[in-house]
C-alpha cells in the first residue's frame, strides 16, 4: 500500500500565491483526476506532488516519509511524473526512449537485463507503439509522442504515475485507449494521479477527484460527489448540466 500525501501546501509565483493551503492524499488502486480552470494550480501541484519543485509551505509524505529526504534515485524507481506537452529534445529511437524510463533500475553497464527487455515491449504494444519503434523521436506527431513518453513514464512499473493532460493532442481512439491504460494501472494497484480537462473522461476513470480554483481545494472527494452541477458550475463559472446513467455523468457546459 503506498500513500502520497500533500498538507497544506502554499506556493507563491512571483508575488502570486498559486496554491494556498491545499490539502490532497494519493493512494494504491486509486486514479485521482485533479481538475479545475486554466491557471487553477493543477500543474503546479503535480510538480510539488512529483517532488520536483519545492512549495513554499506544507508536507509532501510518501508512505509517511517526506519526499525531500527520499534520495533521486529511490524516489525515480517508485513515483513517475509526465509532465504537460513534453519534447523531444533529440533523435533518440522511440524505443530507446521508453527504456530511459529504466535508467533508476538499470546496472550502469551492460545490456538491458531480461525482465526488463520485456517491459519495454509490453510497454511499445501498450500504447500501440510497435511500428514506430525504430523512429526518432524528433519525428514523431505531437500525439504520437505523448504516447511513446507515457509509455516511458509507465515502463518502469512505477507505484505512484502523476501524468500532467495525457489526452492532450491525441486522437479519440488514443485518448481513449491512454485513459484505459491509466485505469489499468490503477487497478494494478498504482497510485495514479491525472490532470485532466475532460469531465466525462474523469468521470469513466477516476475514483477521486480534486477540484482546483485560484490554487484553492474547491471541492475533493469521490468523483460522483464532486461530479455535480452546483459544484462543477461554481468551479468554472458557468452553467453545466450533469446527466448519469450507468454509473458515468456526462457534463455538458453552457446554456
Ligand atoms: N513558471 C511560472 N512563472 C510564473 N508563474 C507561473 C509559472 N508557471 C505557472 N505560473 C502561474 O501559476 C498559476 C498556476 O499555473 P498552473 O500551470 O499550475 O495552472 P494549471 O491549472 O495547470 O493551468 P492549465 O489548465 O492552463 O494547464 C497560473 O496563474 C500561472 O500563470
Amino acid at each position: 500500500m503506498t500513500r502520497l500525501a500533500l498538507g497544506g501546501i502554499t506556493h507563491r509565483r512571483g508575488a502570486r500565491t498559486v496554491l494556498a493551503g491545499v490539502d490532497a492524499a494519493f493512494e494504491s488502486g486509486r486514479l485521482t483526476a485533479v481538475i479545475g480552470p486554466n491557471g487553477a494550480g493543477k500543474s503546479t501541484l503535480l510538480a510539488i506532488a512529483a517532488g520536483l519543485l519545492r512549495p513554499d509551505a506544507g508536507t509532501i509524505t510518501l508512505d509517511e516519509r517526506a519526499i525531500r529526504a527520499i534520495p533521486p534515485r529511490e524516489l525515480a524507481a517508485v513515483r513517475a511524473y509526465l509532465p504537460q506537452s513534453p519534447r523531444a529534445e533529440w533523435p533518440v529511437r522511440v524505443e530507446r526512449l521508453v527504456a530511459l524510463g529504466l535508467s533508476q533500475h538499470l546496472p550502469v553497464f551492460g545490456p538491458l537485463p531480461g525482465r526488463w527487455r520485456l517491459a519495454v515491449s509490453g510497454a511499445l504494444a501498450r500504447f500501440d507503439l510497435i511500428a514506430l519503434r525504430d523512429r526518432p523521436a524528433t519525428r514523431l506527431s505531437g500525439g504520437e509522442l505523448a504516447r511513446a513518453m507515457l509509455a516511458r513514464a509507465v515502463v518502469g512499473e512505477p507505484r505512484v504515475l502523476i501524468v500532467d493532460e495525457p489526452s492532450a493532442g491525441l486522437d479519440p481512439r488514443h485518448a481513449h485507449e491512454a485513459a484505459r491504460q491509466l485505469r489499468a494501472l490503477a487497478d494494478d494497484g498504482c497510485a495514479v494521479v491525472v490532470a485532466l480537462h475532460d469531465l466525462d473522461l474523469v468521470s469513466r476513470i477516476a475514483d477521486d477527484v480534486v477540484a482546483l480554483k485560484d490554487g484553492r481545494l474547491h471541492a475533493s472527494g469521490p468523483a460522483e460527489a464532486v461530479l455535480t452541477e452546483p459544484t462543477l458550475g461554481a468551479l468554472y463559472d458557468m452553467p453545466v448540466r450533469v446527466d448519469r446513467a450507468g454509473g458515468r455523468a456526462s457534463v455538458r457546459f453552457g446554456d
